[in-house]
């Protein structure tokens, strides 16, 4: 069985809610930038056949960064869209990839991904029909604000989960999926919906919590926690 697989990482993105004007993905964290710890587990796997990030237009400090001259790192630019900048990476892919080879998608915002979950993952899905995602199960009651922030009602939390990454597809499944939903105009939030929308099923496989987004400023102290504490333990 073929074991290698490829990463798409988008790092298009304007960061609006960080409100920093540092990209965040270039924002120092435990004492390297999260693009650099969203990278790690990627470039250390002896699998990863390569890596390639996906940069804003405007990107100014991608080439500044040691990341730039790794060799197993490629880029190419992104769109306004996540999904633009997802199939824009599977773009740069073309040339090398075989239709059936596993392509995993991890934000560049997530610096917490445990190598354990990278693996869990890989080994969970490597011979499912469809792919997966990384997901952690919902453990707080959840709640439907009406337009005053009041409680318009409890949402049943029974069989819900919060998606993360990295999302693993097969290329010619996820490039069918993006191109599908951008046909239709359809807004995806990840590549998953995409791909359910094609009538298939992801799995879902149980990921740690800790595996956080860095979407608002207090996100990067919670990020500094859990990598210190990582690297104390
Ligand atoms: N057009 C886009 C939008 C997002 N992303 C990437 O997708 C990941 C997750 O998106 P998000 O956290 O929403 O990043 P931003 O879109 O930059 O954040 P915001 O919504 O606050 O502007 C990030 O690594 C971001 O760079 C991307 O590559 N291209
Ligand atoms: C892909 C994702 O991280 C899964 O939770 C999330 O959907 C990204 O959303 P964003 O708005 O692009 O941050």
């Amino acid at each position: 069985m073929q074991n290698r697989f490829w990463v798409v990482v988008p790092a298009a993105g304007s960061a609006r809610r960080m409100g920093n004007a540092v990209p965040k993905q270039y924002l120092s964290v435990a004492g390297r930038t999260v693009i650099e710890w969203s990278l790690a587990p990627f470039l250390a796997h002896q699998h990863a056949a390569g890596v390639v990030v996906v940069l804003a237009s405007q990107d100014q400090r991608w080439s500044q960064t040691a990341l730039a001259s790794n060799s197993k790192i490629t880029t190419t630019i992104g769109g306004a869209e996540r999904m633009n900048s997802v199939l824009a990476g599977l773009g740069a892919l073309q040339e090398r990839v075989a239709p059936d080879d596993w392509v995993l998608v991890h934000d560049a915002a997530r610096p917490c991904l445990p190598a354990s979950d990278l693996d869990h993952l890989l080994n969970e899905l490597s011979d499912d029909a469809v792919g997966g995602l990384l997901a952690a199960p919902v453990v707080d009651t959840l709640k439907r604000a009406d337009v005053n922030d009041r409680v318009a009602q409890t949402v049943p939390r029974d069989k819900l989960w919060r998606a993360l990454t990295p999302q693993m597809f097969r290329y010619h499944i996820l490039e069918r999926a993006l191109q599908s939903a951008l046909s239709r105009g359809a807004a995806v939030t990840d590549e998953a919906q995409a791909v359910e929308a094609l009538g298939m099923q992801p799995k879902l496989v149980a990921g740690d919590a800790d595996n956080i987004k860095i979407t608002l400023p207090e996100d990067l102290l919670r990020a500094e926690r859990i990598l210190r504490s990582r690297s104390a333990a």
